[in-house]
């Protein structure tokens, strides 16, 4: 059985303001099995955020259903540890304390929250940061709290929302190779949205290729490249030539702007 499977999945807004309907999502299915890695990649606004709000429970289908280990998604839950652009971390409590809020929630002694927070910090190469407050963190390193804030939940599936999109040209590389170790440690099924076909490539064990809005899967492309990976071999740049071929059409339909 899939960990995720989207099944016939649509959705329409309502815009309230010109009273008119938008179609974001057209017919959907897809599903991701256990340890996967999916990255939803598409031109702006064909609805990546949208489908990926679903699976974690923020949206609902206006036709179709998300199940999640078999279970139908109709609000967000602990088994899906969502990361967003911007970590939105508390910025009075130090890292250890921001990592291990779930527990707190839960109402979990400190000392607990200590010592299962201290494990994900040192995950993600936080190690002596622990005491430091967000403001005293680099970008990167804030994203690498909210990545172990995530892991800490031990959810079944992490949803990722261009969490490196703020970050320079080398910290997203570094993010990302560290990204693919925890993955690979951790072991868990991720769903990560992105603009960048490197990112994609880099990172995926899969690729979904989104059409412009409104959103339907062009082509799901399983990346068998070895590694870690070489985004200057030719066989890279061959499935990046190919999914540049798929998205051209879309990036004309969805205007200038509409991929970086
Ligand atoms: N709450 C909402 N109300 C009305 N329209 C919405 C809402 N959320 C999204 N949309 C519309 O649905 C479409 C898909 O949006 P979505 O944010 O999912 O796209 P995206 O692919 O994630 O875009 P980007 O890459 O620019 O973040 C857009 O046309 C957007 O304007």
């Amino acid at each position: 059985m899939a960990t995720i499977q989207i099944s016939n999945v649509s959705k329409t807004f309502r815009d309230l303001k010109r009273k008119t309907d938008v179609v974001a999502l057209d017919d959907i299915t897809l599903s991701v099995e256990k340890n996967e890695f999916l990255c939803l990649l598409g031109p702006s606004g064909c609805g990546k955020s949208t489908l990926q709000n679903m699976i974690a429970g923020f949206e609902k289908p206006s036709s179709g259903q998300v199940t999640v280990d078999g279970q139908v998604i109709t609000s967000p839950g602990a088994d899906r540890g969502m990361v967003f652009q911007h970590a939105n971390l508390m910025p009075w409590l130090p890292v250890w304390e921001n990592v291990a809020f779930y527990l707190l929630l839960r109402g979990s002694q400190k000392l607990m929250r200590r010592e299962a927070a201290q494990r994900y910090i040192d995950m993600v190469g936080l190690t002596g940061f622990e005491n430091h407050y967000p403001s005293e963190l680099s970008g990167g390193m804030n994203q690498r709290v909210g990545i172990a804030r995530a892991l800490l939940m031990n959810p079944q599936v992490i949803l990722m929302d261009e969490p490196f999109g703020a970050l320079d040209e080398q910290n997203r590389m570094d993010m990302q190779n560290e990204l693919v170790g925890i993955w690979q440690k951790h072991a868990g099924t991720i769903v990560f949205v992105t603009h960048s076909i490197d990112e994609a490539l880099t990172l995926g064990t899969h690729v979904a290729v989104m059409t412009a809005r409104p959103g339907r899967i062009r082509e799901l492309i399983p990346i068998d490249l070895p590694r870690p990976r070489d985004i200057t071999s030719p066989r890279f740049n061959d499935i990046k030539r190919h999914i540049l071929s798929l998205l051209r059409p879309e990036r004309a339909e969805a205007g200038p702007l509409a991929m970086e």
